[in-house]
C-alpha cells in the first residue's frame, strides 16, 4: 500500500452559512427585531468569551451573491461544542428570519509533506498556533471545498509520498509568495463531509484570491488532481456592520 502523509489536526471548524428571510425581518415589528438583535448582540460576546479563553474562535463574514448573506464560521474543541454552537443559533430569536444555505464539517489539518525530518511538531508553537488559529478579521473571506482526483490517469493516492511531496513544495513556494497578502486555514474532512478539504482565505483585498487561485491552477497539484466545489466569497461583519446590514 501507498504511503499516506501523516496528518495534525487541530481544532474542529463549522462553517455555517445562513441566508435571510427578509420578508420575515421585514414583517416583524419594531420590538421583535430589538429583541432579535439584542439575542444575536448577547451570542456574539459568548463568541468572544471562548476566544479569550483560547477554546475556539469564531469570524461572521458576509456571503455576496445568492448562494447565502452570511456566514459563521466556528473553530471549537470538539464536535460536540460546535453542534452546541449551531444549536444555540437556531434557539436565538434571530434564528427565526433566517434559513440554512450551506453548511461544512471539517478539522483544521496541517500534514507532514513539508515537515522536519525527527521533529516533534506538537512542540514547535508555531505549529500549534496553527492547529489552533485564532481567525483573522481580514476585510474578505474566500471558502471553497475541494478534493484531490482518484482517476484511473490521474490519481494523487496512488502516487509515491516523494512525488506528492514534490508537489506539495511547488504548492507551498507559490502559497508563501501570498506571504502577507493572504492566509490560508486549510481544514480536513475526510469522513466529515462531501469533500476532502475545505479551503477557507482571509485577504485585505480580494482581489488576491483571484489572483492565488488562478495562479495554483498552473501549478501540478491543483491543474492535474485539483477538483473544486462551490466558491463563496464574503467581507468581514462585525456587530456594527451586521446592524447595518440588517437596518430596514
Ligand atoms: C495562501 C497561501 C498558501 C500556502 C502558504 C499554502 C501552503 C501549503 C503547505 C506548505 C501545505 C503542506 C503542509 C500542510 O500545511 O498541510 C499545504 C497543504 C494544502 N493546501 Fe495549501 N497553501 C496555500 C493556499 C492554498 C490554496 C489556495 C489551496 C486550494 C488549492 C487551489 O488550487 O485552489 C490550498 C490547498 C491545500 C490543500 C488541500 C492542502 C492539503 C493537501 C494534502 O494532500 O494533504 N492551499 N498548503
Amino acid at each position: 500500500m501507498n504511503e499516506a502523509a501523516s496528518t495534525l489536526e487541530g481544532w474542529y471548524a463549522l462553517h455555517d452559512f445562513r441566508s435571510m428571510n427578509w420578508t420575515a425581518w421585514k414583517a416583524a415589528d419594531d420590538e421583535e427585531r430589538a429583541v432579535a438583535l439584542d439575542e444575536l448582540q448577547e451570542f456574539w460576546n459568548e463568541w468572544k468569551n471562548v476566544e479569550q479563553a483560547s477554546q475556539g474562535s469564531t469570524v461572521v463574514y458576509t456571503v455576496i451573491g445568492q448562494k447565502a448573506d452570511f456566514v459563521m464560521m466556528h473553530l471549537r474543541e470538539t464536535l460536540e461544542d460546535l453542534k452546541a454552537v449551531e444549536n444555540a443559533f437556531n434557539k436565538t430569536t434571530f434564528a427565526k428570519y433566517t434559513t440554512k444555505a450551506y453548511s461544512y464539517v471539517s478539522v483544521v489539518e496541517l500534514s507532514n509533506y513539508l515537515g522536519k525530518e525527527g521533529e516533534d511538531p506538537m512542540q514547535n508553537p508555531e505549529i500549534v498556533a496553527r492547529l489552533k488559529p485564532v481567525l483573522p478579521q481580514r476585510q474578505y473571506i474566500c471558502f471553497y471545498p475541494m478534493n484531490k482526483k482518484r482517476e484511473l490517469n490521474d490519481n494523487w493516492y496512488m502516487l509515491s509520498m516523494d512525488e506528492r511531496r514534490s508537489m506539495m513544495r511547488s504548492h507551498g513556494m507559490i502559497g508563501r509568495s501570498y506571504a502577507g497578502k493572504v492566509k490560508q486555514i486549510i481544514t480536513g474532512s475526510v469522513g466529515f463531509d462531501d469533500w476532502e478539504w475545505g479551503v477557507t482565505l482571509f485577504a485585505d483585498d480580494a482581489l488576491q484570491f483571484k489572483k492565488l487561485v488562478y495562479e495554483m491552477r498552473f501549478d501540478e497539484v491543483s491543474a492535474r488532481y485539483g477538483e473544486f466545489g462551490s466558491f463563496y466569497v464574503g467581507s468581514l461583519l462585525n456587530e456594527g456592520s451586521l446592524e447595518e446590514m440588517l437596518k430596514l
